[in-house]
């Protein structure tokens, strides 16, 4: 063997899935727009992004067997190509994850494919306990201190945070009817895949998303969007009071605009692969679009498990990683790095962060599945 065993690399370090980066919730205010470290590294690299690790050590092993067969050029070359790709196989400590990882391959033994995240259904209470202890029937329940407290926190700390009865069953119903005309209607053409930094426009590509979409102005056609109208509305207000609850979610000294709103409809076997919304670090980035914060509603009424297309959210991914997140979903998803599926349920509202932090992709819908979506912006100057 060509390195040092692996035995001499057992570490005191434990990357075990979400609990290092969960952790950050107790930090104060001021750390909220820290971009996510893993902290028990102290270099000045951030640890090696879970999607990386599996290729980085099956590298290192390639390389090693090749030394072993005296190919030492080879062997070298991709050693070098498994260190680029995660800095930390070069110590002479190897991280927990690298010790195991490294056991199972040379083993022969490939990982486990990983198990599917919780599945964020009707019962919310065990994902976000904060939240589900105010959420009440009843117009705005989220509108009172306590519950824009615990919603705020739970986006700060967790990068997303679901509203259940956001309108009200009769406003989810009423918006559903009116997508459902919509779509009816023709109003409604398949999505566009945009290159970051390209705006709106865009090419249409089956395989990153197959959903229909159109972007709506309440205004043009006010007795058919009222729903949406209504829903949009909404929305800036919870928007709004979470900004004025809690400034730290926002970069400083920012205004907020929004969008036009997106409706949506996934046909049967739709879909939109892993992507983020925006590509931009705390606000920086060639590729930066200016989106805060995606807020999605659900308008879907009695779904079931086997009806599919829910939302899944992945881990946090490193800033300005966006080629790597574009390339590496599917590496990703087999190596665990999924956090959370959330349900497409009727009069639900997803908020996350559109950047870096949150990753996700729809999964296949098992029958026609209708949502909105809000992005709201933020820039450096200017008012709300
Ligand atoms: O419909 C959803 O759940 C999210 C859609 C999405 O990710 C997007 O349009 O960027
Ligand atoms: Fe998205």
């Amino acid at each position: 063997m060509w390195f040092d065993p692996p035995q001499s690399r057992t570490g005191s370090h434990s990357h075990r899935g979400g609990e290092v980066w969960l952790r950050s919730c107790t930090a104060s205010e001021e750390d909220a727009s820290a971009p996510v470290t893993m902290a028990e590294f102290t270099t000045p690299w951030a640890p090696t992004a879970k999607p990386n690790r599996l290729p980085a050590v099956l590298l290192y092993i390639e390389g090693e067997a090749l030394c072993d067969a005296n190919a030492v050029a080879e062997g070298v070359t991709k050693m070098r190509e498994a260190f680029a790709l995660a800095w930390e196989l070069d110590l002479p400590e190897w991280p927990g994850w690298a010790e195991v990882l490294y056991h199972q391959l040379s083993n022969g033994l490939v990982p486990a494919g990983a198990p599917p995240p919780p599945l964020l259904s009707a019962d919310t209470s065990s994902v976000q306990p904060e939240v589900a202890s105010h959420a009440r029937d009843g117009r705005a329940w989220w509108s009172s201190d306590g519950a824009l407290a615990a919603i705020a926190e739970t986006l700060r700390c967790r990068n997303h945070v679901v509203v259940d009865g956001f309108l009200g069953r009769a406003g989810g119903v009423a918006l559903r009817v009116a997508l459902e005309r919509a779509w009816g209607g023709g109003v409604l053409e398949p999505a566009k895949v945009a290159l970051p930094g390209d705006g709106l426009n865009g090419q249409r590509s089956d395989r990153t998303r197959s959903d229909h979409i159109a972007w709506i102005d309440a205004a043009e056609d006010a007795a058919r969007w009222a729903p949406l109208a209504t829903l949009v509305d909404a929305a800036d207000a919870l928007v709004r009071a979470l900004r004025a609850a809690a400034p730290g979610l926002a970069r400083k000294g920012s205004a907020m605009s929004r969008m036009r709103p997106m409706a949506s409809r996934y046909g049967v076997g739709a879909a939109f692969a892993r992507h983020t919304d925006n590509h931009c670090s705390n606000g920086h980035g060639p590729h930066c679009n200016g989106r805060w914060l995606t807020a999605v509603y659900y308008a879907n009424d009695s779904w079931s498990e086997a009806d599919g297309g829910c939302l899944r959210l992945f881990r946090p991914q490193g800033d300005e990683g966006d080629e790597d997140e574009q390339a590496g979903g599917a590496a990703a998803a087999a190596a665990g790095d999924a956090l959370l599926d959330v349900a497409p349920l009727g009069d639900r509202l997803l908020l996350f962060f559109s950047d870096f932090r949150s990753p996700h992709e729809v999964l296949p819908a098992a029958k026609p599945r209708y949502a909105t979506t809000i992005w709201y912006m933020e820039r450096d100057d200017g008012d709300d």
